[in-house]
């Protein structure tokens, strides 16, 4: 087998591979609207009650009506997954790994397909709806391989004794719940729900309402790429309904949640209850949200740290866990990377993802856009706005790239996680200065430094408290096997997706000794 590579991103400047994505829209654009059932088992249901999946860059457009769970809908979704755990675990992982690998050439074959459902659905600008759909194949590609090598390793890594012979195998736990967010549909629902497979385990899979077409589509693939219907179900509903119910279930034996801080505290809290019925520990897996700083040391590459800022905080409008909201500038630079920041905010053109020069789209839909610009209003009694400010009109949840000068380190917008497109300043004395200011969140997922100083390289690599620290570069875009993704404190269980320990936080280690 080859190695694991991540995959490449499209050469959009390739004319052939402009038009193939030109024609995966087109054909998109003729499937909006329609109607979905959810997935129980080999059953697929449709119910009266409907999730409306709306394109944020346009509100009057509907990209598909979708089956909303309930309770009871729930309970026979985790009772196939039960009943169907002793069958799939009982699969090789060899055969485990080869579906995930089936379903990553799948999905690179229909790359273009799903980025076009990422950029109607979400809301994503091209090149952010390519790159998440090659992470979707990263995870699969690398997971499947993982798999292989944690298996291996069971038998090289124990010290061996004469007269015996000793193995550690890695078992599946049992029925997972995972729960994913709206901000990257494809790629983390991907790799959640197939790490989770990969390992020996069945799944109920909850997604978003806000996103429940490309979820819909991925567990297609999955069900076509060769897992058995009973190992994976699909469960599109309100998070407090079916969410709660799923994550306190006595069969549920693990939760993989991504979202945010409040919500991922009250699941930790209620899968560490036991209920009647329940016979382990639930484990949970909790990857939430992040209030990310990037510093400028007074001898940084000015214009290459600027760039960095603005990629990092209005990359998909700021919508990401990793996003930049804090800019902490060194006093003697601030007011130069001040100015380019906002300089560069202006140029970008906010608009309909589906025009390709659009530099950044909408936010999600109306409750983020009028938290948003909530903040901004908040922004102008605790800073001084110098680039965008307000909504950008239009018929899509369009917000100007918003940055704001000379903002408290403890003020709300330096504190709260915002989740759009709301970066505020900060001037720090110097270096040291620049690390508490950073430290000073409970959030500590990822962050970046600019500076040519080797002394202060070291000195943030030991200090600045986050799970993923960049260096003379921006603070998104973690790649599946080079950066593995996740954070400390509030952030979350720092489970390090995309990384070599994920696989083993779904498994149970068994050893078993032979005497000869
Ligand atoms: N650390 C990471 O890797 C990472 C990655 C992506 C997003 N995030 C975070 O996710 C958040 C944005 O996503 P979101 O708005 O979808 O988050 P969210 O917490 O509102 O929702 C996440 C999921 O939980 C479900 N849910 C909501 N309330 C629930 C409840 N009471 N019980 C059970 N399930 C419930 C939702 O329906 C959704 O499927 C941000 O905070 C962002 O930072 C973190
Ligand atoms: N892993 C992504 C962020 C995921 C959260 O939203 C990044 O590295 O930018």
């Amino acid at each position: 087998m080859m190695p694991y590579r991540p995959e490449p991103f499209t050469d959009f400047n390739n004319e052939s591979e402009e038009n193939r994505f030109k024609q995966a829209l087109v054909q998109v654009r003729t499937q909006l609207g329609r109607d979905y059932p959810l997935f129980i088992g080999n059953k697929t249901v449709e119910t009266k009650r409907r999730i409306l999946s709306v394109n944020p860059s346009n509100f009057n457009q509907v990209i598909g009506s979708v089956s909303h769970a309930d309770a009871v809908l729930a309970e026979q979704a985790i009772q196939t997954a039960y009943s169907a755990f002793a069958t799939w675990s009982g699969v090789s992982l060899e055969s485990r790994a080869d579906c995930l690998f089936r379903a990553a050439a799948e999905l690179r074959r229909r790359k273009h397909e799903f980025s076009a459902w990422l950029m109607v659905e979400a809301g994503k600008v091209r090149t952010e709806a390519d790159g998440e759909t090659a992470e979707a194949i990263d995870f699969m590609e690398y997971y499947g391989r993982q798999m292989l090598q944690l298996a291996q390793r069971g038998e090289r890594e124990l010290i061996g004794m004469s007269g015996e012979r000793n193995r550690l195998d890695y078992l599946g736990l049992g029925v997972g719940i995972i729960i994913a967010p709206w901000n990257f549909p494809l790629a983390i629902l991907a790799g959640m729900t197939t790490a989770a497979l990969v390992a020996g385990n069945t799944v109920v899979v909850k997604p978003s309402s806000l996103t429940p077409v490309i979820a819909i589509k991925f567990v297609e693939l999955l069900r076509h790429a060769g897992i058995p219907t009973e190992a994976v179900q699909l469960l599109p509903g309100s998070g407090k309904e079916i969410g709660q119910y799923l994550t306190a279930h006595p069969l549920t034996r693990f939760i993989s949640f991504t979202g945010s801080k409040d919500v991922g505290l009250h699941l930790h809290e209620l899968s560490s209850r036991q209920v009647s019925g329940q016979r382990w520990l639930k484990r949970f897996v909790g990857e939430l949200g992040g209030k990310d700083a990037i510093i400028v040391d007074r001898d940084a590459d000015l214009e290459q740290a600027a760039q960095g800022i603005v990629a990092s905080a209005f990359g998909y409008s700021g919508q990401k866990c990793s996003a930049c909201s804090r800019a902490i500038v060194h006093r003697d630079v601030y007011d130069a990377v001040l100015k380019r920041c906002s300089e560069l905010a202006d140029e970008l053109k906010v608009g309909d993802v589906q025009d390709f020069y659009c530099g950044t789209g909408p936010v999600i839909n109306q409750s983020a856009y009028e938290s948003i610009l909530g903040y901004i209003h908040i922004a102008k009694t605790e800073g001084r706005i110098t680039a965008g400010g307000s909504a950008a009109g239009g018929d899509g949840w369009f917000i100007r790239p918003t940055v704001v000068a000379d903002a408290d380190p403890g003020s709300r917008i330096m504190q709260e996680e915002i989740f759009g497109p709301l970066l505020a300043f900060t001037k720090a004395d110097d270096f040291e200065d620049a690390l508490r200011i950073a430290n000073f969140s409970d959030y500590g997922l990822t962050g970046s430094v600019y500076t040519h100083n080797r002394k202060n390289i070291e000195r943030a690599r030991d200090t600045f408290a986050v799970g993923n620290l960049y260096i003379n570069r921006k603070c998104t875009g973690a790649i599946v096997g080079v950066h593995p993704f996740g954070g400390f404190n509030l952030s979350g269980t720092d489970s390090k997706a995309g990384g070599p320990d994920y696989l083993q936080l779904f498994t149970q280690p068994k050893l078993t000794s032979e005497r000869l």
